[in-house]
């Protein structure tokens, strides 16, 4: 159960599957690399499996290379797979034709180049390829670019042009998002307002699948994530429950005779108490004395093990 009482709440009820994925494979020719038996092949996906249901926002977070592009590409209908089952809004997009392409938006890692036209020009003109599309002027409003409506594209700044990349992905109303790193060079007051448009977009029904390395990103929007290594699933679940009941297991740490010391415990109010009876000063303060609840982000780390392990019991 979530206990981040500051996140928008989410329309739990179940309004069926979006899409789904049964052990999805693609390999690349390794590049520079070949063997007298041919070229060889690296996994970038490696048998996944996923579930998203419609209405959610589901966040997909892996390191560099995970393969989190490959599988979003697939969906999007952009890239071939070897092997698998794939569904998204009831099609397999490997054979999907227009009506389906519209009832998706899409936002890539890469900009693409706009050219001469203005931003007003651009979303208005885009819109036209959908049946039912957004007002181009609210969109362009939801992504904070009315001032620069009449700017043409090519004079936006970095985070100005994700803000466009991402109304031109909205503006044909789609069912399904992607969103593959969308707030890349966003200055934070632009990823907060850019993280209530994606809870707005969610609140009206839109199912979102959002790829990140901003895990503060993850935790506030997503009701569910998966974490994706190697091109495998390592854990999925709701961002709180990430990594099972102990992963979130608070740790008290303190000096003791200048050593840093920790203790991990569900019952930090307790060790505290106990802590000060052997170590306090004489004015009753712990010295160094630190209580923290491990993050998304830690418990992410000790997923793909990279991090200070989150489940330890008590080091001192
Ligand atoms: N067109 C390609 N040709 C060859 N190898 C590729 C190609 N695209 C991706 N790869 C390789 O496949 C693996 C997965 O790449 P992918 O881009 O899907 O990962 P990612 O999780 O999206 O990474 P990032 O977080 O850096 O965007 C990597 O090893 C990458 O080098």
């Amino acid at each position: 159960m979530r206990t981040d009482t500051t996140r928008p709440p989410a329309d739990t009820a179940v309004r069926g599957t979006a899409l789904s994925v049964r052990g999805l494979r693609k390999s690349y020719r390794a590049r520079g690399a070949a063997s007298a038996t041919g070229s060889r092949q690296v996994a970038a996906v490696d048998g996944l499996d996923l579930d998203v249901e419609r209405g959610e926002i589901f966040a997909v977070l892996g390191p560099n290379g995970a393969g989190k592009t490959t599988t979003v590409e697939i969906l999007e209908g952009f890239r071939e797979r070897d092997a698998g089952d794939v569904s998204v809004l009831g099609e397999d997009p490997a054979r999907a034709g227009r009506a389906w392409r519209a009832r998706i938006g899409v936002v890539q890692q890469d900009s693409r180049d706009l050219g001469e036209l203005t931003v007003a020009e651009m979303v208005g003109t885009t819109a036209r390829y959908y049946p039912r599309p957004r007002d181009p002027a609210e969109v362009i409003d939801a992504v904070g670019l009315t001032e620069h409506a009449r700017k043409r594209t090519r004079a936006l700044s970095g985070g100005q042009r994700r803000r466009l990349d991402v109304a031109l992905g909205i503006v044909g109303r789609p069912e399904l998002l992607f969103l593959d790193e969308p707030t890349t060079g966003f200055d934070p007051q632009a990823r907060r307002s850019f993280w209530d448009l994606v809870t707005s977009l969610r609140d009206d029904g839109a199912t979102i699948l959002l790829t990140t390395h901003y895990l503060e990103e993850a935790a506030y929007l997503a009701d569910r994530v998966v974490v994706i290594d190697r091109g495998q699933a390592v854990a999925s679940g709701e961002p709180d429950g990430l990594g099972g009941p102990h992963a979130r297991t608070p740790l008290v740490t303190w000096l003791d005779d200048g050593e840093r010391r920790s203790l991990r415990t569900d019952r930090p109010t307790g060790a505290v108490a106990r802590i000060a009876h052997e170590v306090a000063a004489p004015d009753g303060e712990i010295p160094g004395l630190t209580v923290t609840r491990p993050t998304l982000e830690d418990v992410y780390l000790d997923l793909i093990g990279d991090g200070d392990p989150a489940g330890n019991e008590e080091q001192r």
